[in-house]
């Protein structure tokens, strides 16, 4: 680790923003379970001792959340939207200091963190336009004397549990249909990085959220807050962000009450590239696909396809360009490209996944010197000869690995990447009109991006297939996750 301390707030314009008590019911409380510590990944030191609620005070909030759920959903969508949009506004105008304090607690670099926030703060936008457009229908009757109206109604209290890799985006791309639609909600950050959630708080109050609408719950034991969200029957919607393996946890838990689920699980994503594709275009999109987020994020490209006419040429343009990535702290440094992982676990998977490779005959061209780096900083790497009986063709890395795999045939390269029990995000890269519409159908995935390595967008709907999850936040569709439709036959 570096020998630096991490004095946050004195980096902060508003130091108010780094906040470590609870925020429940527009109050900002301690945990009866004392506090829980975290460290900023890139220099191991605290940055703060946060508030530890135990399950009793997890169940409060869902009381409060749940008297509040039924004042909110009286306000019309405008009352709701116009709130959503101070909430959007004020993050936007305190970017900087929420991008330093993810900084801080996930170690993504600084430039990449107040983009998360735009991205997270552009749910709340959209949503906050949304909000005025939640519609019922009017059906013609099956007989003369009925009348068939729909509505459309807020399915009461939400609550969420999050990761640590979008500590922020993750839970605006949640609350913010959810309060549209006159929700309440309930956020459980991940432990690594909670600061970003309770900041949120901060400014929910700012904005005018009703006390009880909007509460951050950080814990240090994540099983309590999700027994206690699957257990009590005033929660009405569990929506999740995590692995796959957490996922199923939730549903088993969940399916006692047969609560209402979206989960946005797992990845293992196929990034493929024709002999037709422009290559330049497609190293690029590699870079954005595979290391965003220093490849911690469940879109991340796991495995790179090749096709045998472009192989050498894409191995050498790509391990060129990933040569030039700086890896760093990115608070320390303005240049940096690569933020530390989050934890040494996750190196150590990285790790498992090269030395797996490597004894099944893969070559390491590129990150093979990782020796007595420092802490949780990693180095790139690429591996060509990945063959599908290597681990990182069916488990996701979760961190900054490209394998190449070779491929001739495209019906084979459409089998080997749809042979996965995931489907969250794919992408390929090919000009061919007819070849384009063939891989497009037939990948398996929930998201395909063509000639793109970048698809996250509030306006789309996001999601996964088969075990990537259940539901897509985003777009038009993301509010309907949070709405319930009655059907009321009229006799007239
Ligand atoms: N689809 C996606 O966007 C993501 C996928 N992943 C995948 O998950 C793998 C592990 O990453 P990790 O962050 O550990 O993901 P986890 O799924 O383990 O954690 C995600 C969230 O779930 C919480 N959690 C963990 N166990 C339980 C439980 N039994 N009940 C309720 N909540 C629980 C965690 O809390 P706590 O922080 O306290 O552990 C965290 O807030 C990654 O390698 C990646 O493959 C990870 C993050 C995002
Ligand atoms: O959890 C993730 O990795 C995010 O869902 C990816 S994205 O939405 O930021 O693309």
């Amino acid at each position: 680790m570096l020998d630096r301390t991490t004095d946050l707030k004195a980096m902060l314009s508003d130091p108010s923003l780094l906040e470590a008590r609870a925020y429940v019911n527009g109050q900002f409380i301690d945990g009866d379970d004392g506090t829980f510590e975290v460290t900023n990944p890139a220099r191991g030191d605290v940055i703060a001792k946060v508030a530890d609620l135990s399950r009793a005070q997890i169940g409060k909030a869902v009381d409060h959340a749940f008297e509040a759920q039924k004042e909110w959903a009286r306000w019309t969508g405008k009352e709701r939207s116009q709130v959503l949009r101070k909430w959007f506004d004020l993050m936007m105008e305190n970017q900087d200091d929420l991008g330093k304090i993810m900084t801080a607690e996930q170690g993504k670099p600084l430039a990449e963190a107040k983009g998360e926030i735009a991205y997270g703060a552009s749910f709340v936008e959209f949503f906050a336009e949304e909000a005025k457009r939640v519609l019922g229908e009017q059906i013609p009757g099956h007989a003369r004397d009925k009348r068939i109206l729909v509505m459309k109604q807020p399915i009461g209290v939400a609550a969420s549990i999050t990761p640590w890799n979008f500590p922020n985006a993750m839970i605006t791309r949640k609350a913010g249909p959810a309060l549209a639609a006159g929700c309440s909600f309930v956020a459980r950050p991940a432990s690594e990085t909670p600061l970003s959630a309770i900041a949120l708080g901060v400014l929910a109050e700012r904005a005018g959220l009703p006390a009880g609408v909007f509460n951050v719950v950080p814990t240090s034991s994540s099983s309590e807050a999700g027994k206690e969200f699957c257990e009590n029957p005033k929660v009405r919607k569990l929506t999740f962000t995590g692995s796959t393996e957490v996922g199923r946890i939730l549903l088993r838990q969940a399916a006692d009450q047969v609560m209402k689920c979206s989960m946005e699980l797992g990845g293992n994503a196929p990034f493929i590239v024709f002999d037709d594709a422009d290559i330049d275009a497609a190293v690029e999109g590699a870079i954005a696909c595979k290391f965003r987020n220093n490849g911690q994020t469940c879109v991340c490209a796991n495995r790179l396809y090749v096709q045998d006419g472009v192989y050498d040429e894409f191995a050498e343009k790509l391990k060129a360009r990933v040569q030039q990535l700086k890896v760093g702290d990115g608070l320390a440094e303005d240049d940096v490209d690569l933020g530390p992982m989050i934890t040494r676990d996750a190196i150590d998977k990285v790790q498992a996944h090269i030395r797996d490779a490597k004894s099944k005959g893969a070559k390491v061209i590129l990150g093979s010197d990782q020796e007595d780096l420092e802490g949780n900083f990693f180095k790139p790497a690429i591996v060509t000869g990945a063959t599908q009986e290597m681990d990182f063709a069916t488990e996701e890395t979760f961190g900054p690995l490209a394998p190449l795999f070779r491929f001739t045939d495209v019906d084979d390269v459409i089998a080997m990447a749809n042979d996965t029990i995931f489907g969250l995000a794919s992408y390929f890269y090919a000009k061919d009109l007819s070849r384009v519409w063939k891989v497009a159908e037939e990948l398996e995935y929930g998201i395909v991006g063509v000639n793109t390595g970048l698809i996250s967008t509030e306006v789309a709907p996001f999601g996964g297939v088969k075990q990537s999850g259940l539901g897509r936040e985003g777009s038009h569709h993301g509010i309907d996750e949070y709405l319930e439709m009655k059907y009321v036959c009229l006799t007239v």
